[in-house]
């Protein structure tokens, strides 16, 4: 059972409030039990106005009532000085330098943007995967300078690692180590942002390249699925799947879909003889997150949801279930060259994206880590 703020809620800010991911956050936070809205940032050319005013909404909603005359701001720490966390889904062109002023300005920020993941010292947390990496938090603000007592950056992953690395989590708890794993990502147009890419080049198309993708999938799943190793001086560091290595090969394609990154995904365990699809069926169905038994109010009950028909998932009839807060899966079968194949489906703008941050976020009020 979550605690009740109601009356003491936290004061957040959203920088790149404006954009696609922002306007995820917008949505999720104007209804939530334990953030409420208080500040807005995007770019020189949205500040000082009225959100609703300069903002390309593209929700199926209307603009939440707390927003629409809120003035945007710079996304400067000195107008969110009474917030305790921000949430950035800022362009990556300008994330890093704008959250790195936050975090020194002892903000808690939860970010999108790829500009931190590979720093030693911030984690990259799927919420659904490894919230134990939050341990280096403290590390992150002792090796500040000057070091912080409240500021600090915590990652989520990149939409498609998000998609497949949960499964591969499900699989790893229930018969150890994978050894490999081929994907082939179909993704979603949303995912480039807005106005993302021109209507003639992805409209009956698939475009068989997605810049930095594939290495990011590659990279970020090693950090999520690894452990924290502690050296005799009480050093931590990401271990990165090393004493077990996992070698991924990803595929990435982008396909006219306006949400729900589907991705088709075989694995080699390295327990002979492997599960068998029915083994892996049950492992899906048992996993559970931490920030759900933590009582995070935004956390799906179903982490993975199996399907059982064989054409499902699909983005179209799939990516709203539980908010698009969860993983699906579906075609859990044999494979003839590694061990078990599967399709998955994730929601990016959702677990993607701004549900993760939000989650992340909840879990570290919960326990302690936002002041
Ligand atoms: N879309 C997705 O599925 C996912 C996106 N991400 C990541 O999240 C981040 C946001 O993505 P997305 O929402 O798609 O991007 P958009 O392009 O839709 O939005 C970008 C936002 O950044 C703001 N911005 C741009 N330049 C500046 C600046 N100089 N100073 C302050 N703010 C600025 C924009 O404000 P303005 O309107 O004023 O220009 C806008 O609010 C990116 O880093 C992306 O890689 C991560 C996972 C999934
Ligand atoms: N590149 C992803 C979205 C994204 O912005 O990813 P990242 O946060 O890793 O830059 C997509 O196009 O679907």
């Amino acid at each position: 059972m979550a605690p009740n703020f109601e009356g003491k809620k936290v004061k957040v800010g959203v920088l790149g409030a404006t954009g696609t991911v922002g306007q995820r956050f917008i949505v999720l936070l104007s209804e939530h039990p334990f953030f409420v809205l208080h500040a807005l940032g995007a770019s020189q050319r949205s500040a000082g106005k009225a959100y609703s005013k300069v903002v390309a909404w593209k929700q199926v909603r209307a603009i939440p009532h707390v927003v629409r005359d809120m003035v945007i701001q710079e996304c400067k720490p000195e107008h969110f000085s009474e917030c305790s966390v921000v949430f950035s889904g800022l362009d990556a062109d300008v994330a890093g330098n704008i959250e790195a002023a936050f975090r020194e300005a002892e903000l808690a920020v939860f970010s999108n943007a790829k500009n931190f993941r590979r720093d030693p010292h911030v984690p990259l947390i799927v919420p659904l995967v490894n919230t134990s990496h939050y341990s280096i938090i403290q590390q992150q603000q002792q090796l500040h300078s000057p070091p912080l007592k409240k500021g600090f950056i915590v990652t989520n992953a990149n939409c498609s690692t998000t998609g497949f690395v949960v499964p591969l989590a499900a699989l790893e708890k229930a018969f150890g180590p994978i050894e490999s794993c081929m994907i082939t990502t179909m993704q979603a147009i949303s995912g480039a942002g807005y106005p993302g890419i021109p209507s003639l080049d992805i409209l009956d198309n698939v475009v068989p390249y997605i810049s930095g993708e594939e290495e990011k999938m590659e990279w970020e799943t090693l950090k999520i699925l690894g452990g924290i190793s502690t050296e005799d001086d009480g050093k931590k560091s990401f271990d990165m799947h090393s004493k077990q290595p996992l070698r991924i090969s990803a595929s990435c394609n982008r396909v006219p879909v306006l949400e729900g990154h589907t991705e088709c995904v075989s694995v080699r365990f390295a327990k002979r003889p492997p599960p068998s699809p029915q083994q892996v069926r049950e492992a899906f169905q048992a996993y559970t997150s931490d920030a759900y038994a933590m009582g995070c109010p935004s956390a799906p009950r179903h982490t993975v949801y199996v399907h059982e028909e064989p054409d499902r998932p699909q983005p179209r009839l799939d990516r709203d279930f539980q908010l698009g807060a969860g993983v699906c899966v579906g075609r859990v079968r044999e494979c003839r060259v590694l061990d078990i194949k599967f399709v998955v489906m994730a929601n990016n703008v959702a677990i993607g994206a701004a549900t993760s941050s939000i989650i992340n976020a909840e879990f570290a009020l919960l326990k302690g880590y936002v002041a």
